[in-house]
């Protein structure tokens, strides 16, 4: 779903090294309120420092990010950028609703309202009844919602993935698929998520960026305009899967 506005984020310019190594070159993106961006690309080429970038966590040497029009400097609003990391990252000590709260205790909610919110959005990965579980108790897939759930609580405009299914099972992964796009849709959220795999890239996405290694440059940009939901197993999808494969 793309809504025609400003960009919500827009990246111009944008370069990094760590010491010696060059890992971004002059990366220019822009992207609009409710789309669904994948940045794909092979092992090292830099998604993820550009997803740091992105959320704030490392700065650019050069170029410039802007986030809801502010230049990235001077912006403020960090709350409604929420970044998924590759890991579940759930603390075993805390059940699974206060790991869901976790991100609310800096703000001003009661601790029932913080219960409260942190139950709706355990609804909405279909995990109400696990609120006083504990992660142990969890299977991958699971564990995997409740991170999703976790990332929901606050509501963020912008939700950053850095390959965030990729540790579960081909089916469990589908389903996560499903559901991520199902909340997407309803939230209007703004989705960028890196991956290097094909498949997830077309089977998610509005547009696909290309990156290209060493250093990492945009090589090429793709709408993908087909129909939701999309299954590997339709031949329009997998012609395209077939066609990026070869750009990696
Ligand atoms: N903090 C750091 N200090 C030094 N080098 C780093 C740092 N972070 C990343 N790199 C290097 O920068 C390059 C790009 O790393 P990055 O993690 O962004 O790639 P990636 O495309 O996300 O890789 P992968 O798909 O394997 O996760 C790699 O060569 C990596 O070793």
């Amino acid at each position: 779903m793309v809504i025609e506005h400003a960009p919500v984020i827009s990246v111009s310019g944008l370069s990094k090294h760590f010491g010696a190594l060059e890992v971004l070159r002059d990366i220019s993106l822009d992207v609009a309120q409710g789309e669904v961006i994948a940045v794909l690309g092979t092992s090292g080429c830099g998604k993820s420092t550009l997803l740091n970038i992105l959320s704030g966590l490392l700065r650019p040497d050069t170029g410039h990010l802007r986030l809801y029009g502010r230049e990235a400097s001077g912006f403020t609003d960090w709350r409604r950028i929420v970044y998924m990391f590759q890991e579940d990252r759930l603390l075993p000590w805390r059940s699974i609703w206060r790991n869901v709260a976790f991100g609310l205790e800096a703000g001003t909610l009661s601790r029932t309202q913080r219960r409260e919110r942190a139950l709706a959005a355990l609804a909405q990965v279909g995990l109400a009844a696990f609120a006083d579980a504990w992660p142990h108790q969890l299977s991958g897939g699971m564990r995997s919602r409740v991170a999703l759930a976790r990332s929901l609580v606050a509501e963020p405009g912008i939700l950053l993935m850095d390959e965030p299914f990729s540790k579960l099972d081909p089916q469990t992964r589908s389903q996560m698929h499903a559901e991520l796009l199902q909340l997407q849709r309803q939230h209007g959220m703004t989705v960028v998520f890196v991956t290097h795999d094909v498949e997830e890239a077309v089977v998610l996405s509005d547009r696909v960026i290309v990156l290209e290694p060493r250093p990492g440059r945009v090589r090429a940009q793709h709408v993908l305009d087909l129909p939701q939901p999309r299954l590997p197993t339709d031949p329009v999808v997998s012609e395209r899967v077939r066609q990026l494969r070869l750009e990696l």
